[in-house]
């Protein structure tokens, strides 16, 4: 068959898939190698997947209880990996393998309609949003307790500013953690370097079918991608007998980019407060764990946030936020100095350092490039809806460049010149009176990691 005649089958193949199924998931513990099984399908055609992930393995043999606390985790982490499968084809059934309580069944149903709101948005498909899964009846045993609160904390690495402000916020009080990161590519290295720390790391292996599919054509679009990454990092705690996973997502994770059909679309939907609290009462009812799951910063803004950075300087040879570096085909060396996530931790961080050493961390200056006007209207409210990428409010970034407007170093800038006379009245009123360097807002931090944050100045 030529080409397009293939692509026009497959498709139309795809369009009348009408389950996702998740077959089967098992561990080798002695490779620490985990492989989850989904299926696509419909009256014409399957398509099966394997994801596979690799969990590093532990100096001693996990006890028995802890087997069962990672079984648990890992029946959680098959069901929400799924989503990268499922949006091949958008089926209206979702078919969950095993009974589930209340609060993993709720985890579930946000993954697959929230987590994947602006896929849905994009794509033309509100049934996404109404999604409800198919939960086998029956009762599910209850997950013997697991006290973890008290061991050293995981702490999810990023490689950009806001995970380097927890593992130092951590590490300064005193609390040893231990840096986490799923498939660590070269930014995660050096900075893990940069840090002196020794860190755990974990492999996923995306099946790549789903590649093939996708360059014929199938169905795309954004994922919740921090809640697989959470799961795989409690998974690892789990294995490793440490404590909570400790999170750096900050308070406007929560804020929708937009509204649509009624639901709202917010493309950091896994990273705000509502998923964490779900991923909390999930693990803790399924896994029986007492302190799963936390973001140290969700009280901060990003500009707060900024400032902290801005206050650790051993990281700015590597410390990189750009998601261009961070694609698993083609990845841009560091930061890619031309999206919305550039522009605005640019923007965010300029108040509170030199031009030069701003400079050196971005490997250029966004504010002298006139061709970044239209995207920085973008970020301060003058066009469009907030972009679709993690970048804060349009009043953090109205205060920024409030902040840069009055230093001598940024005030004649191209671009600050430019975006002084564009902003409204209005948006300067918002932010004289901003609360965005006051912490706030509904958070899960323990009392315990709640003044960690307090040695930073
Ligand atoms: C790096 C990035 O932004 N990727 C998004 C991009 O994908 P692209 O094709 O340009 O590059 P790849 O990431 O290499 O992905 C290749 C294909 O694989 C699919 N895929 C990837 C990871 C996964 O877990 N599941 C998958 O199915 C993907 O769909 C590609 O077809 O555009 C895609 C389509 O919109 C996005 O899905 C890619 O996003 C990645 C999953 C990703 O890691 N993105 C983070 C940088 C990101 O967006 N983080 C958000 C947090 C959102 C959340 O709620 O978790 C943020 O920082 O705000
Ligand atoms: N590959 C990864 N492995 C483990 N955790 C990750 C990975 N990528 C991101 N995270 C975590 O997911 C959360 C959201 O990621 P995000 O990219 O916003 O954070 P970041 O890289 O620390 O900071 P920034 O917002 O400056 O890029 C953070 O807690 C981050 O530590």
């Amino acid at each position: 068959m030529n080409h397009g005649l293939v692509w026009r089958v497959l498709n139309g193949q795809l369009r009348r898939m009408d389950a996702f199924t998740f077959p089967s998931y098992s561990i080798d513990l002695s490779t620490g190698e985990a492989l989850f099984d989904y299926r696509l399908s419909g009256p014409d055609a399957e398509l099966t997947f394997t994801e596979v992930v690799t969990f590093p393995l532990p100096a001693e043999p996990p006890s028995d209880a802890t087997v069962a606390a990672l079984g648990r985790v890992l029946e959680l982490l098959h069901v929400v990996a799924g989503v990268s499968y499922y949006k091949a084809a958008a089926p209206g059934r979702l078919v969950l393998p095993a009974p589930l309580g209340p609060a993993a069944a709720a985890l579930v149903t946000g993954v697959y309609t929230q987590g994947l709101a602006e896929y849905a948005y994009r794509n033309k498909l509100p049934h996404v949003l109404e999604l409800a899964p198919e939960i086998p009846s029956g009762s599910v045993k209850p997950a013997a307790p697991l006290d973890n609160s008290d061991r050293r904390p995981l702490s999810a690495v990023g490689g950009g500013k806001d995970s380097i402000v927890s593992l130092e916020a951590l590490r300064r009080a005193g609390m040893d953690p231990v840096p986490f990161s799923v498939n660590p590519n070269h930014v995660i290295v050096s900075v893990n370097e940069a840090s002196g720390l020794t860190p755990l790391a974990a492999r996923r292996r995306i099946d790549p079918r789903l590649f093939e599919l996708n360059a014929a054509g199938a169905l795309n679009g954004h994922i919740p991608v921090t809640a697989i990454n959470s799961l795989i990092a409690v998974a690892t705690a789990v294995l490793h007998g440490l404590g909570p996973v400790v999170m750096s997502n900050e308070r406007s994770a929560s804020d929708p980019n937009l509204v649509w059909n009624g639901h709202e679309i917010n493309h950091q939907w896994s990273k705000g407060v509502e998923a964490e609290g779900l991923m909390r009462a999930a693990l803790t009812e399924h896994a029986g764990l007492a302190e799963p799951y936390f973001s140290l910063l969700r009280s901060l803004s990003e500009l707060h946030i900024a400032r902290l950075f801005a206050e650790i300087d051993r990281y700015d040879d590597v410390v990189t936020s750009c998601n261009a570096a961070f694609k698993l085909h083609d990845p841009s060396e560091r930061w890619c100095r031309n999206c919305p996530k550039c522009r605005f931790v640019f923007l965010a961080m300029a108040p509170f350092m030199s031009r030069e050493r701003i400079t050196h961390i971005f490997g250029g200056d966004l504010l002298a490039d006139s061709a970044q006007l239209p995207g920085y209207r973008e970020l301060l409210g003058v066009d469009g809806h907030k972009p679709f990428e993690c970048v804060g409010e349009v009043e953090e970034s109205v205060v920024a460049l409030s902040l840069l407007a009055e230093q001598e170093q940024w005030r004649d800038a191209p671009v600050v010149r430019a975006l002084v006379d564009a902003v409204p009245d209005t948006a300067w009123s918002a932010a004289a009176t901003s609360d965005v360097f006051t912490p706030g807002g509904p958070h899960h931090i323990p009392p315990a990691y709640a003044k960690t944050l307090t040695p930073l100045p």
